[in-house]
């Protein structure tokens, strides 16, 4: 059976603004509770409720597996035997949004054979989507009410401006160093902070030029990014300026990584 991707793209955008509204509904309230994970990272009502929305919403779409954030993590050796799955953080940024900061997402990747073939991410107080992938040959921005917009990353030349996400949040520290090699090779280095996944996007669409992350992070946080961004132009780089590989381990841990817009300009020299 062949999938008719725009048809489901549709439809995983309904679902990402129910599950955004659910969001939004917790967010509006003056108190909610935030729990501790064993991880030491927080989780509240909100990411629950999306939760349950988009794992109800994506079987219904597609029955194939749903591994969330929020959901059980099956072992590798059943995981090994998936040749698709829905891979889905059903509210990246939690810190974000415990800190009012408007910048924290849904992600839900489609991954085929280990890899995010198609990308939805969806800002609920923007009321923002980015979507995209190589199954769709290209990737897209678009407003709720408003029509979609084609985006492209940009070409990043040594001798000019070098724009720079990063996270608000701890990681940082371990960004000196490349940060300091970055201003020696570009005339001029700016720093952009934004939360989740949106710093992804923001490369994806041609608004700045790399997002290093250093320290840890999870497949669910970078897959649907990913296949934006490569539906754009660019690339997101591990350590060997290989791509990210997923579901290959037990732990869904990532290895430091760098988002690029400009796969063509020489950063071996600068990131490895
Ligand atoms: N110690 C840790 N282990 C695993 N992932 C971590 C982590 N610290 C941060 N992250 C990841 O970084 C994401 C937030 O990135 P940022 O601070 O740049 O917005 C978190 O997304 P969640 O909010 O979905 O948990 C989380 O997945
Ligand atoms: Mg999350």
């Amino acid at each position: 059976m062949t999938t008719d991707y725009s048809t489901l793209v549709d439809s995983l955008k309904d679902l990402c603004r129910t599950a955004g509204d659910a969001i939004l509904t917790v967010y509006s309230q003056d108190d909610f509770g935030v729990i501790q994970k064993s991880d030491d990272s927080p989780v509240t009502e909100a990411d629950h409720k999306a939760h349950a929305i988009i794992q109800a919403g994506l079987v219904a779409l597609l029955d194939i597996p749903v591994l969330s954030e929020e959901g059980t993590l099956p072992p590798l050796s059943e995981r090994e035997t998936w040749t698709q799955y829905w891979l889905v953080d059903p509210l990246d940024g939690t810190r974000e949004f415990i800190a009012r900061t408007d910048e924290f997402t849904i992600n839900i990747a489609l991954m085929d054979k280990n890899q995010p073939i198609l990308g939805v991410i969806y800002a609920p107080v923007a009321k923002a989507f980015y979507y995209g992938g190589k199954v769709l040959h290209g990737s897209w921005r678009q407003k709720v009410g408003e029509e979609p917009v084609v985006i492209n990353t940009r070409p990043c030349a040594p001798e000019g401006l070098l724009n720079v996400a990063v996270t608000r949040n701890h990681g940082r520290d371990q960004l000196v160093d490349l940060i300091e090699r970055f201003e020696q090779r570009f005339s001029e280095v700016h720093l952009t902070v934004a939360g989740s996944s949106l710093k992804t996007c923001l490369v994806a669409e041609g608004s700045l030029d790399i997002y290093p992350r250093r320290g840890p992070t999870c497949e669910w946080d970078t897959a649907a990014g990913q296949a934006i961004v490569e539906g754009a132009g660019g690339k997101v780089l591990n350590g060997q300026m290989l791509p990210l590989t997923y579901n290959q381990k037990e732990s869904l841990i990532n290895p430091d990584f760098y988002v690029v817009g400009d796969p063509n300009a020489e950063w071996e020299s600068l990131l490895t």
